[in-house]
């Protein structure tokens, strides 16, 4: 290095170290924030793990989430972009390969393009574990009974589901989210099987039944959904903690997470336990055995997710499909006849009846 710099002009060398001093500064602010040393926050081995040190939600003056994941994107095997918690300035963008994220890192780090108005970004490796995109794989030992399943679907199916799902008209407001139903019809409100107000249509649209038929081909021994609600949340809301009513629906709920990650509460009903897990974009979570019946599972109204490897992030939009089988004669043979609601009738307060 130091002979290259012999070779900058005074102003060259100048600027040189006004950039360099940038870097030092993000990177600092950054393991402030972290709680990490900055010889912590980074892989000097080339990953599939980008992160930009100085643009985020917080970076004064920098560029903004959106035009930086629209210029990211652009580039082959990108997968997704976090956001850290509003006030962290840097972000994590993720690629198929490390040769996919080395390109970007190459063309950007310590670089002024056009992409940016000449802005120069900061880039560097981070190892999965110490990124938001942690393999995150709720044991089933914590929540019995709950399938997990990461990357359900690729990043060209959940491109075609959210371009499909852009064109629905008519959601419906419900608890400061959205949503739409489909299939079997199903009335809220009476809780049975007939007359139904709030559902959009009985047959599905051609992108839900294939995803219906991928999952019924996947899990031939799990019940095959009739009804299929579709929620979009704005980011800071959820959904109240409940349990899908026994008797309404089969022994299986299918949830696919789509454009954002979120932080899901389940709590087990016998001792108030309650153990948060990420459903990261694309994956699918199945519950069934005590998940479905013992167990509530909630959403809580907030911007922000603190991830189970400590990262903090910032929520998106989140869109979701609650899959499941209506139960057509309303009878639940469940194992849990202290929470069924054959035999209870209220509802505990601050619950959802069938959300
Ligand atoms: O949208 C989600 O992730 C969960 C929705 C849910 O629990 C429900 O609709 O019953
Ligand atoms: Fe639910």
């Amino acid at each position: 290095m130091v002979s290259e710099q012999k070779k900058l002009s005074k102003n060259e060398l100048k600027k040189w170290v006004r950039i360099e001093r940038k870097r030092e500064y993000s990177y600092g602010v950054m393991a402030k924030l972290e709680g990490r040393e900055v010889s912590e926050l980074f892989s000097l081995e080339s990953t599939s793990i980008i992160c930009i040190a100085n643009a985020g939600s917080g970076a004064m003056g920098s560029i903004h989430f959106n035009q930086l994941c629209e210029v990211l994107a652009s580039f082959e095997g990108y997968m997704e972009a976090k956001q850290s918690a509003y006030g962290r300035p840097y972000t994590f963008v993720k690629y198929a390969d490390s040769d996919c994220a080395k390109i970007v890192k190459e063309k950007f780090h310590m670089t002024a393009t056009e992409h940016f108005d000449g802005k120069i970004l900061f880039v560097e490796y981070v190892e999965q574990a110490k990124s938001p995109f942690a393999i995150s794989k709720p044991s089933e030992e914590l929540i019995p009974g709950l399938i997990f399943i990461q990357d359900y679907i690729t990043v060209e199916e959940e491109e075609h589901i959210l371009s499909e799902l852009e064109k629905l008209p008519d959601w419906k407001y419900v608890n400061k989210r959205f949503v739409q139903h489909f299939g079997h019809a199903y009335d809220y409100k009476t809780k049975h099987v007939g007359d139904s107000s709030m559902t959009s249509s009985v047959t599905f649209p051609g992108f839900i039944q294939t995803f219906l038929d991928k999952m019924a081909t996947d899990m031939p021994e799990l019940p095959r959904c009739d009804q299929v609600t579709v929620s979009r949340y704005p980011s800071g809301s959820g959904i109240t903690s409940h349990v899908d009513t026994h008797s309404a629906f089969d022994t299986a709920i299918y949830i696919l997470s789509l454009k954002s990650s979120v932080v899901m509460d389940f709590k087990n009903l016998e001792n108030d336990e309650t153990v948060s897990i990420e459903l990261p974009r694309r994956s699918l979570a199945i519950t069934t055995q005590d998940s479905r019946y013992s167990w509530e599972h909630g959403i809580k109204e907030r911007k922000t997710d603190l991830l189970p490897n400590g990262m903090v992030i910032e929520r998106d939009d989140r869109l979701s499909f609650t899959c499941r089988r209506i139960l057509p004669d309303s009878i639940c043979h469940c194992q849990w006849p202290q929470y069924c609601d054959r035999h209870i009738s209220t509802v505990s307060p601050g619950s959802e009846v069938n959300p």
